[in-house]
């Protein structure tokens, strides 16, 4: 495979015109340095640089100031025998550099904590659980079954979430929450920065499987459907959560609430919204509130590799994640009109 950072021009014919050309049968293996493969070039116009193509030492990159220069090397010596080149006969094609892969998170920050991220209402604490905890956990869901969607696994408790009306079925209790998470709930309670916290704040579980490189299209947990808390518990894999506050929103735009991932990442791209991101390592805990949790979309961009700065840090096989919700019994009251279902349908 090449790794010369040059590929083949998409296109055919003037389209394919570049100023680099790929030229085989020519080298220092064959006895040609790149300073004469320069020289003999220089006839057709300023050679910027010639540089091998693969580590086979008979494919060079010639690299020219202008198109017109590389288009005058091709029409003269492609697959013609070269007098400058020791009577070789060279063949060529058009060379482009290679697109750069695209997992760059489109260059948004990400934050570590959540003090560096500085949405109100969004809070993490690193290590949550432990190590022990944190296996215990998978070892529980891996032995009950998961439910297939097209690109993850999910598994609910208490209440099921239902995807296509992006809400839960309230008259329907699967049942308390399993015993494999009581020491999580207890935790829960003792999140900082809770208030009251006498009544039970989460009854309903989704645990998410995501496989490497897939991801979750931006949504807001829709308002009618859970109360102001939802906690999310990352295990086994890393992934950046992206949130997006968009300026002309409501409350199912672009995507209001948790769809299908491959659905709508594709028309993710963001125009008109402010974007941060913050880096969820396993065992962290996350917690959407308010602000965070009613007026902000959050994302999981589908990349097996996400940039942190200058960092890139390669998602795990797979990440589960635990998010717990309480289901809400009334409408939602919240401040964020513009985003809440209970107060725009009504
Ligand atoms: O996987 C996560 O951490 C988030 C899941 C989520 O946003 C959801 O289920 O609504
Ligand atoms: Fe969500």
């Amino acid at each position: 495979m090449s790794k010369n950072g040059f590929t083949r021009p998409k296109g055919t014919g003037e389209s394919n015109s570049s100023p680099n050309l790929y030229v085989a049968n020519c080298g220092p293996a064959v006895g040609l340095t790149h300073d004469a493969i320069k020289s003999a070039f220089q006839i057709f116009g300023d050679v910027i640089g010639v540089q091998s193509a693969d580590d086979s030492g008979v494919r060079v990159i010639v690299c020219f100031a202008e198109d017109t220069a590389a288009q005058a090397a091709f029409q003269a010596w492609n697959e013609k025998s070269c007098p400058n080149l020791a009577g070789r006969v060279l063949h060529m094609r058009y060379s482009v550099p290679r697109p750069q892969k695209v997992n760059s998170n489109d260059s948004v920050v990400v934050s570590h904590s959540e003090r560096e991220l500085g949405i109100p209402g969004i809070h993490l604490m690193h290590e949550f659980i432990t190590l022990e905890e944190e296996k215990e956990l998978l070892k529980a869901v891996d032995e009950r079954p998961w439910k297939s969607l097209a690109k993850r696994r999910v598994q609910h408790y208490g209440y099921e979430f239902l995807y296509e009306i992006r809400n839960v079925d309230s008259k329907q209790f699967l049942g308390e929450l399993p015993s494999f998470v009581s020491h999580i709930l207890q935790k829960i309670v003792s999140f900082p920065g809770l208030g009251d916290t006498s009544s039970k704040l989460v009854d309903q579980l989704t645990v998410n499987e995501y496989p490497c490189g897939v991801g979750l299209s931006p949504h807001i947990d829709t308002h009618s459907a859970f109360d102001d808390l939802i906690f999310s518990l990352s295990l086994a894999g890393s992934c950046i959560m992206e949130f997006r506050q968009y300026t002309e929103g409501n409350w199912n735009s672009p995507a209001s609430s948790v769809v299908d991932a491959e659905e709508l990442t594709k028309s993710a791209k963001p125009s008109n919204c402010t974007r941060k991101a913050v880096f969820l390592p396993p065992r962290s805990m996350l917690l959407m509130s308010g602000e965070g949790r009613y007026a902000w979309h959050h994302y999981i961009p589908h990349h097996k590799v996400d940039m942190i700065g200058d960092r890139s840090v390669r998602r795990g096989s797979r990440r589960v994640s635990f998010t717990f919700r309480k289901v809400r019994k009334g409408p939602c009251q919240c401040n964020y009109r513009q985003f809440c279902d209970s107060q725009l349908e009504s």
